[in-house]
This record gives C-alpha cells, structure tokens and sequence, in this order.
C-alpha cells in the first residue's frame, strides 16, 4: 500500500548542536511542534539511534552525516544544515536516497567578515601579542611592527559571499582589495581578481581565506604556499580547517616568515566545549585562535534558525525545494483543493513518459505538472483531483527509477 500524507503532528523532527530556538519557534508557528532539541552534537551511535525515526534532522557544521547514518534514518526526507558549509553531509548519499539538503547560504556572511576586519586589524597591530604579554605582566609599549590597515593589500581566497561582503567592508577602510577565484567574478568596488593564488600570496599583505571544503581545496595553503607570502604577512582562515597546514603554519610562525595568523577552523576540533582543543599553534602569541565562531553572532543564528526552518517547512507542507544544495529546485505554488505527488527519481530517460503513460492509462486527472532535474535525479511535483491520489501514488512508487514519493494533501 502507497504511503498517505503523514499528519504534522506525526512528523517528527529532530534539532542538533543548539541550534536557535528561532528555528523551534518557526517550525511550531507552521504547525509542526513534534521537535527532539539537543544543545550538542551527538556521538555516532546515538546519532544513528534519534536519526532512526526522524523525518527532519536539523544539524550545524559538526555532526557528520555519512552514508552510515543515512542507512540509519530510515524515514527521513530532509536535512537542514544551520549554518553556510555542507561538507559534513555526505551528499551524494543523501541525493540517492531522494532526502533533499539545504543550508543558510547568507545569514551568517556578516559575522565572518566582522570578525575577519576585527583580526586583521588587531594582528596587523600586534595586539594579540600584546595583550598575551600584558595577561603576563609584561608592558610591550613600542610601535615596532605595528602597522595601520589602511592602504595595506588585502588578499581574498575565494570570492564568494563572504569574501565579497569581506571585500566590500575593507575597501570602505581603506584596504586595497584584491582576490583569487576559481571562478572569474565581477569585482565589487575597486576589488581586482587577480590570475594566479601564487600572485595573490605574493602581493598581499593579509590574507583571508574564503573557500569551501573540497578535494580541490585541502591544503591549499601549505609549506609553498606560505612561502610566497611576503615575510611578515598575516594569514586569516576562517573558511574550513582542512584548508591549511597547520604543521607548516606553525613552522612559517616558528620562522618569524609570518606576522600573525587568526585562525578560526582547525583539522581537527574538539568534539564539545568540554574536551580540550589541542593545536600546535597554542605556543604562538601572535595568533588569534579562535572556537569556530566564525558565525556564532546572536544576530546570524537567530536568522539562520528561521531561514533553514522555513526551507523545512516549505519542503514538508508544499514540497517546493529552492535552494536545496543536492535537489533540482521547484518553487511551487499552493495545492489547495487537490493532491499533490512527489516523485523523486534516477535522472533517466523515460521515467516522464512512464508516469504519465500510467496516469492515462488508470484516468488520473492531472491538474499541474512540474519538473525539473540535476545530474542525478528528476524531481517531478504532480496536482490531481484528490479521488485519484491513491491510485496515483501507488503507480508512482512502482515506475523503474523512482527513489522515493510523498503524497501532501
Ligand atoms: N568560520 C565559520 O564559522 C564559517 C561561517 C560561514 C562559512 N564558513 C566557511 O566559509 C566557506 C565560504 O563561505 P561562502 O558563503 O563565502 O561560500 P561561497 O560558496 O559563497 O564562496 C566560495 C567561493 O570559493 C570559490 N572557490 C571554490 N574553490 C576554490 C579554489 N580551489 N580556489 C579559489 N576559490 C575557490 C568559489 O568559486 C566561490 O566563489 C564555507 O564553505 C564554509 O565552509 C565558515
Ligand atoms: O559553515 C558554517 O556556516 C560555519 O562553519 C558555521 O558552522 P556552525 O554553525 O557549526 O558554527
């Protein structure tokens, strides 16, 4: 038997890593009050136990979703990332279990880019050496090394919406901005995208990175490149921790090569505020370092909370999927007075002609189609009459292809 539109109070959801209560707040607004919150991330076994009956898992950038814990979560059918990365969800594995991904792309961009400004300044006027020295008892008074950030060259590794934000935020203080992409980008301001990482190294002053975690980003940063920085540079990474050698960080700072560093993600990081955050650049005063706090800003959670938990809602009450990071997007209009059908499938030919060969063949009356794929599924949304949605599911669930359908209603 084809399974039935679950009812919200059925529909349980579960929230990790503290996420903002805003989030809880929204869920509940659109009906949806049956929500399990947890303030920490959980260990694997634990995670798999509470994912096991979950519809909704709402999680931040420390609970690792892998392929392991998706054959654990049987029933759901979509995660919701609070934060911007999505390098902890395994996605492909989630994509060929038709469970859509989505993330809070902007809330937080303004709080990365404050508190790169904020370090960037302090590193470049030695404070954090300073101060480290003063919590000693020791007076540094001197204006040796310690530089304004005005007229100095700011260089942004990837120009997305951080570096841009963080861009546009430098250049109004002053900074000369220029940036390395793979990508070209239209520059903001007076920004200039520069060919090589190797000439943004060399030219820089600071340098902030903005990256994704990929293959192509892990350890961009290492010996060489540390190398090409001019002697006495900063180096800023607020991006992921897999992105810079940390090793040969600490030997650059051990060298005196770099000025200063402000790092905010480590390769590895502590599991919870309990356990100790263990660093080889822990020896170095010239460093600010930093929980991956990035984006914990009263002001971002609060929005990101919403913004996720809307996706959710919007996912689970009406099926549209805009700005999911995995699925093809479908922004869908309401569906009132009829039954509406999701059907996520294997992106091959055949499967549109399928259904509807179906639908004519058993009369179900179709009043709205949409569709549209990626490189790994099809996501079709079909209206009917209500009378036949039964019927319709059931055909649905058997054409060869199919991942997985829902009925709304
Ligand atoms: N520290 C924190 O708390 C915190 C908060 C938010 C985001 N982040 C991290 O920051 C990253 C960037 O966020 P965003 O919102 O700006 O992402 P984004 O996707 O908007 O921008 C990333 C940019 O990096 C570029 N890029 C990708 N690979 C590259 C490479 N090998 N070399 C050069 N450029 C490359 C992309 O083309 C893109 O322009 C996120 O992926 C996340 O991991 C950290
Ligand atoms: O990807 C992000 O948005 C940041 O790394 C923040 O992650 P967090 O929500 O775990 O602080």
């Amino acid at each position: 038997m084809a399974p039935k539109s679950l009812e919200k109070s059925k529909i349980r959801i579960l929230l990790l890593e503290g996420v903002h209560p805003s989030a809880v707040e929204t869920l509940r607004m659109a009906g949806y009050e049956n929500v399990e919150q947890h303030q920490k991330a959980l260990a694997p076994e634990e995670l798999r136990q509470a994912i096991s009956d979950a519809h909704f898992v709402g999680i931040r950038s420390r609970t690792q979703l892998s392929e392991e814990v998706f054959d654990a979560a049987r029933k759901l059918i979509a995660v919701g990332c609070f934060c911007i990365g999505t390098n902890q969800v395994d996605l492909g594995a989630a994509t060929r279990r038709g469970i859509a991904v989505f993330n809070a792309p902007f809330s937080n961009t303004r709080s990365v880019a404050e508190l790169v400004i904020a370090e960037a300044i302090l590193l470049l006027r030695g404070v954090a050496a300073k101060n480290a020295a003063a919590h000693r008892g020791e007076w540094q008074k001197s204006a040796v090394d310690a530089y304004e950030i005005r007229g100095k060259r700011l260089g942004i590794i990837g120009y997305g919406n951080i570096g841009m934000q963080l861009g546009v935020i430098a250049e109004s203080m002053g900074m000369q901005v220029q940036f390395y992409d793979v990508i070209s980008k239209l520059p903001l301001g007076n920004a200039r995208q520069l060919p090589s990482l190797e000439q943004l190294l060399a030219q820089s002053d600071i340098v902030s990175l903005h990256v994704p975690e990929t293959r192509g980003t892990r350890n961009m940063i290492a010996a060489p490149q540390l190398a090409q920085m001019p002697r006495g540079s900063i180096l800023i990474n607020a991006s992921r921790g897999t992105v810079v050698d940390i090793d040969a960080l600490a030997q650059a700072l051990r060298d005196g090569h770099l000025g200063g560093a402000g790092i905010d993600v480590f390769p590895v990081e502590p599991r919870s505020n309990a356990d100790e955050f263990q660093s080889p650049l822990r020896e170095f005063d010239n460093t600010f370092l930093t929980p991956h706090i990035g984006g914990s800003t009263v002001e971002a959670q609060a929005n990101i909370g919403m913004e996720v938990a809307e996706k959710l809602v919007r996912y689970s009450d009406n099926g549209t999927t805009t700005s999911s990071v995995n699925f093809p997007e479908v922004a869908l209009p309401e569906h009132e007075g009829c039954h509406r059908l999701l059907h996520i499938h294997h992106n091959v030919p055949g499967i549109m002609s399928a259904i509807n060969q179906t639908f004519s063949e058993n009369n179900v009356n179709v009043s709205a189609q949409f569709l549209q794929t990626n490189e790994a599924v099809g996501y079709v949304v079909i209206d009917v009459d209500a009378e036949y949605s039964d019927v319709a599911l059931e055909k649905l669930a058997n054409i060869d292809g199919t991942i997985r359908s829902r009925v709304l209603f």
